[in-house]
């Protein structure tokens, strides 16, 4: 058995969907478990209508719901032959819970509203697919991850219970292998014990599956995306890239944890856990080899990969009486910094001052300065570039620094991490 994971880009439109069962019938014979996101860019869409649903705008809540409505009706128009196919049914179940959710109390727990609201973009998205791959002649069926993976209930950003969800995905998903060939399934959304849906956190859907993968034991794990493979940079900002054919999971997890967005950071350790390779290969190119994520290393050190980050706010935290900063400043920044979610890129300490990298758009400013101003002097630099270089030499980065200003540096033996700024 393989499990397969289409992202939102993969199943964008009709044509995309067509392309997904093309791709499938290539594997025609195998079991496969296929994770599938929200189609495009419907989450985006979704957390607007969460926004609008939280400041009581009914008329943007209306209006984003019939956009989302729109697009994904005119998929299903393109798709289907006749409104008479069960599946506009089960889509108007769905938009209509979604409309109703304007009628309940106000909602007081944010984090909570936004995961029963967005996790229904992957929902529509696999029923829309299954129905068409059923339609297509395979033998298919549509399992709900909001009953198979068990989570914790921090909504946002829920932590898997291994234990359950093992359990949960194989008393459902073996059985349903003796009927089915596809079982088709939503990347992203759990669920607590109380069955209330969860999301386990933005781009999530990777590491669906290799939740699933793991505790299945897949054969393996492709994840079809619109480039050849793991490229040696984001080819969107960079020309020229390289693809790594094959590489070890250490070496994918350094560069997934350092913004390497084509793999989520948390799909790799379940995988390396039970030596399960991951490919990730093109949906425009099925048949192309794409890149290996395996055991070995020995393939690892031949290409410098480069991995940037735009849009990063360093801010410098110094004790106000002139004292060294020591482990127990340390010890007291971190735990305020948690308490208020930030998540830090890169740090670095002097004598006197504690310095963090973070995402400008996932940290507010206000918050940082009142939680330390009290005892902290706080400043900070915004509009700056992150590059991390893996197996650097001089030349490479002479060529990311160029009309540059740099405002910090670290080195280790594989890893070069740069923060700057245009000249
Ligand atoms: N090192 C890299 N190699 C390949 N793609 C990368 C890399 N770093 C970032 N990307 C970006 O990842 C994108 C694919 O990931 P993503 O958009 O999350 O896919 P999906 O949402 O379909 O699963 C590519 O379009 C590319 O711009
Ligand atoms: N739809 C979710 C989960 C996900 O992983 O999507 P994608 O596979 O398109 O990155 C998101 O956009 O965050």
């Amino acid at each position: 058995m393989n499990v397969f994971k289409f992202g939102g880009a993969s199943v964008k439109d009709a044509d995309a969907v067509r392309n997904v069962t093309e791709i499938i019938r290539l594997f025609e014979g195998k079991k496969l478990l296929i994770v599938i996101s929200a189609m495009g860019k419907t989450t985006n869409a979704l957390e607007l209508v969460v926004d609008a649903l939280w400041k009581r705008n009914k008329s943007v809540f209306d209006e984003k719901i019939a956009e989302l409505k729109s697009f994904h009706f005119t998929i299903a128009d393109q798709l289907f032959p006749s409104s008479a196919h069960p599946v506009y049914q089960q889509l108007n179940e769905v938009f209509q819970a979604l409309e109703n959710r304007y009628q309940n109390e106000i909602p007081d727990h944010y984090n909570y509203e936004y995961d029963q609201i967005v996790s229904l973009g992957e929902v529509i998205s696999t029923l829309i697919v299954e129905a068409y791959i059923s339609m297509s002649g395979f033998a298919s069926k549509w399992v709900d991850a909001r009953r198979l993976i068990r989570t914790n209930n921090v909504f946002r950003d829920a932590e898997v219970d291994w234990k359950r969800t093992e359990e949960l995905i194989r008393s459902t998903v073996l059985p349903a292998f003796e009927q089915a060939d596809i079982i088709i399934t939503q990347g992203f959304i759990g669920h607590t014990v109380e069955l209330l849906t969860t999301t386990l956190g933005r781009e999530g859907s990777d590491f669906t599956a290799g939740i699933f993968a793991y505790c299945l034991d897949a054969e393996n794990v492709t994840i079809w995306k619109d480039v050849p493979g793991m490229l040696n940079a984001d080819p969107k900002y960079f020309d020229n890239t390289i693809k790594l054919d094959k590489i070890s999971f250490s070496e994918a997890i350094e560069l997934s944890y350092y913004g390497a967005s084509v793999i989520h950071p948390k799909t790799l350790k379940p995988l390396q856990n039970k030596n399960i390779s991951l490919f990730v290969k093109s949906f425009v190119a099925p048949q192309a080899e794409g890149t290996e994520i395996q055991s070995s290393g020995a393939f690892d050190h031949l290409v410098p990969s480069f991995i940037f980050k735009v849009n990063q706010l360093l801010i410098s935290f110094r004790t106000r009486d002139f004292s060294f900063i020591v482990e127990s400043h340390l010890s007291d920044i971190f735990n305020r910094l948690s308490e208020i979610g930030a998540k830090i890129n890169l740090m670095q300490n002097s004598a006197l001052s504690f310095s963090i990298l973070v995402d400008a758009e996932k940290v507010d400013i206000e918050t940082i300065l009142k939680t330390f101003r009290s005892d902290y002097e706080v400043r900070y630099n915004e509009g700056l570039e992150l590059v991390t270089i893996r197996h650097y030499d001089q030349a490479t980065i002479d060529r990311v620094t160029i009309k540059k200003d740099i405002l910090l540096e670290q080195f280790s033996r594989q890893t070069a991490r740069i923060v700057m700024k245009d000249k």
